[in-house]
């Protein structure tokens, strides 16, 4: 049996195939290409397509046997989404609904969908349970947690079956360094600051200093990338083995601050990286931190990266080594 990976030639969904073939599954990917790259593409077949696309899902499933689905394809940054949140709907909830549909129609019963820590919006408490009111300060958060009520509901109607990954900030690149993260426009802290030090960026821009935290700086839970690919193999299992549907949180459990980050890519870049304070950035809660402990304890999830300075000492290896990410090869394939 196969499982169809969408998203798959992105950041965090190519870092999963990977994963998949080295756990010996078969991967079939389906990706737009629209903000994935083709060298990211590292299995076949590979379908060139839309996820909204319904004749498309149906020609895939009706040419494999699939028993598991990865979502991976949306948009997903969060500051857009407040400028745009019909293009949120459009391609997440859209997108989410097709695919639902199409699974159904085809008797696909297991999906691992890549949720966020931004259905929680500001939480009440950290360490973040699963259990915390979802209150989602973005159309984007919001958007992903439509879709996991959208799978709730499938579940009862139709018996399938999910596991919702609500992973917190994925940073970092593949060990053996044929992966990482190249995003264009790129709006991720951890690549713009990096390329500050690559010398590509003048500064990196600090977005509100007058949070209600310690140095006045929003915090979040870095988590690198292989480990979310890890839990991604774990849950499939999980629900081949019968486990049934669950939510997890996928994080460190630590959390840094955007003036900490900055301070740890100038130990590990041995550049100035000089920062610019500018106002608050639409729909980011102040801190954002993850308890993981019911993945690690269900799914028996081990992540190997645990400080920041290893996670952007991973990221700034890809960086280093791509410093045009993979634009040689995207500039041929990007229609
Ligand atoms: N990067 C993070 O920190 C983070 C954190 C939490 C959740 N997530 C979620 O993880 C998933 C992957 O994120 P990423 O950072 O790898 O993003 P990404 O943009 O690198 O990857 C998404 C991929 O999906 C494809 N895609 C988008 N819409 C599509 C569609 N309609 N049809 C076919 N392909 C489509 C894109 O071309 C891209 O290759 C997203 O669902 C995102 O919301 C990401
Ligand atoms: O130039 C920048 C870019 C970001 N930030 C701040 O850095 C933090 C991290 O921002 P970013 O790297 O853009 O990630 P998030 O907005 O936290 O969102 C990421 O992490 C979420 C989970 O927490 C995912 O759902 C999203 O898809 C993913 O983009 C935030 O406080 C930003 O305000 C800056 O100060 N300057």
């Amino acid at each position: 049996m196969a499982i169809l990976v969408t998203g798959g030639a992105g950041y965090i969904g190519s870092h999963t195939v990977a994963e998949l073939l080295d756990r010996g599954e078969k991967v079939i990917i389906l990706d737009s290409l629209k903000k994935g790259h083709h060298a990211a593409v590292l299995a076949e077949p590979f379908y060139q397509g839309d996820v909204r696309d319904q004749d498309l899902l149906k020609r895939i499933f009706s040419e494999h046997e699939v028993d598991a689905v990865l979502h991976f394809a949306a948009d997903s940054l969060v500051g857009e989404s407040v400028q745009d949140p019909l293009k949120y709907y459009d391609n997440n909830v859209v997108s989410a609904q097709r695919l639902l549909t199409a699974m159904v129609e085809h008797g696909v019963k297991k999906i691992v969908f890549s949720s966020t820590a931004a259905v929680y919006g500001e939480p009440e408490q950290v360490p973040i349970e699963e259990h915390s009111p979802t209150r989602p300060a973005s159309p984007y958060g919001e958007t992903k947690r439509v879709i996991e009520k959208m799978m709730e509901w499938s579940e009862k109607a139709y018996g399938l079956e999910y596991i919702s990954l609500r992973y917190f900030n994925a940073a970092g690149a593949h060990p053996k360094g044929h992966i990482g993260e190249d995003h264009d426009p790129e709006t991720h802290l951890i690549p713009l600051v990096l390329q500050v030090a690559l010398g590509k960026r003048e500064a990196i821009s600090i977005f509100g200093d007058d949070y209600p935290t310690p140095d006045g700086t929003c915090i979040r839970d870095y988590i690198h990338v292989t480990d979310l690919a890890q839990a991604h193999w774990l849950a499939v299992d999980h629900l081949r083995r019968g486990k049934g549907s669950a939510i997890y949180n996928l994080g460190n459990g630590n959390g840094y601050s955007v003036k900490e980050v900055i301070d740890t890519a100038r130990k590990v870049t041995g550049h100035a990286i000089p920062a610019i304070m500018v106002p608050r950035r639409g729909g980011d809660p102040a801190v954002l931190i993850a308890s993981s402990g019911k993945a690690k304890r269900e799914l028996g999830w081990h992540p190997q990266y645990e400080k920041l300075e290893e996670i952007i000492r991973s990221a700034w290896e890809w960086h280093q080594s791509h410093p045009d990410g993979y634009q040689d090869v995207t500039v041929l394939t990007k229609k």
